[in-house]
């Protein structure tokens, strides 16, 4: 069943358009990795997603809800933005402990202290955080902040996960840990999770489907055994196997 869609999208800048994407659908549960050429408007289109960046043109049909992005209103905005999590590729963190980074987004939306406290301490015990909890979050290392963030994404039982390169700047173990984390979220939860990644390994690894971006554009979209075993463009051939794409 689809669940997410964007239809008749385009984000321009300086008059130029940077993306340009008439339709693309991802079923509710599945994890989808999004690669492509550096540029080429991946992170530009999960920040539309997650309503960071306003399209001059296109819809989203946002699990049952249908929106006009460019007329979107602050408030409409807000409470689906709130229905999302969002991973950046380096997150910062308040000036607070880990608990308190990780309980804020619920104490913004007014839970009872004692849910508050429930929620939070389940989510760091996914990310395997609990020993860290009192602790200044910004002393961590950068594989822990990452996972703080994802705690923090995840604490309010989003129905949409996005991640925009999150382990980007991780050391090998570190990536393994959270990919683990996301496994084991997504068993859970079945959460819908888009990941933009230039780790073709963990998109192999993690996804269900791949999306390929170039030039603004998707230019192939599909389950990922087929993505990977027998890409339909040369492009995707091309930077599967490492070479130059123009
Ligand atoms: N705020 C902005 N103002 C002007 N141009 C922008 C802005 N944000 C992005 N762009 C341009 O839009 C294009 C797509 O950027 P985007 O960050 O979405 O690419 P990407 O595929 O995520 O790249 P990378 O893999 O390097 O992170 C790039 O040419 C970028 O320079």
């Amino acid at each position: 069943m689809t669940e997410l869609r964007v239809s008749d999208l385009t984000v321009t800048y300086d008059q130029k358009t940077i993306l340009d994407v008439p339709h693309a659908s991802f079923e509710c549960g599945r994890i989808y990795g999004i690669i492509g050429p550096s540029g080429s408007g991946k992170s530009t289109l999960l920040r539309v997603i997650n309503l960071l960046t306003q399209p001059a043109s296109g819809h989203l049909h946002f699990f049952g809800v249908d929106v006009h992005l460019p007329s979107l209103s602050h408030r409409e905005g807000l409470s689906l933005q709130r229905q999302m999590g969002f991973v950046p590729q380096k997150p910062s963190m308040f000036h607070s402990s880990v608990f308190d980074n990780v309980a804020q987004g619920l104490r913004y939306r007014k839970l009872p202290r004692e849910t508050i406290r429930i929620r939070v301490e389940d989510a760091l015990e996914k990310v395997d955080l609990t020993h860290a909890a009192n602790q200044m979050a910004n002393t961590l290392s950068g594989g822990e902040m990452q996972r703080i963030a994802l705690a923090r994404a995840m604490v309010y039982e989003p129905v949409l996960l996005l991640l925009d390169e999150p382990t980007a700047s991780l050391d090998p173990s570190n990536v393994a840990i959270f990919e683990r984390v996301i496994q084991s979220i997504h068993a859970m939860h079945k959460t819908t999770i888009l990941m933009v990644t230039h780790n073709l390994a963990q998109a192999k690894r993690l996804t269900h489907a791949c999306l390929f971006v170039h030039k603004g554009r998707i230019l192939e979209a599909s389950d990922t055994e087929p993505f990977f075993h027998s890409p339909e463009t040369q492009e995707v051939q091309d930077f599967m196997a490492g070479r130059m794409i123009y």
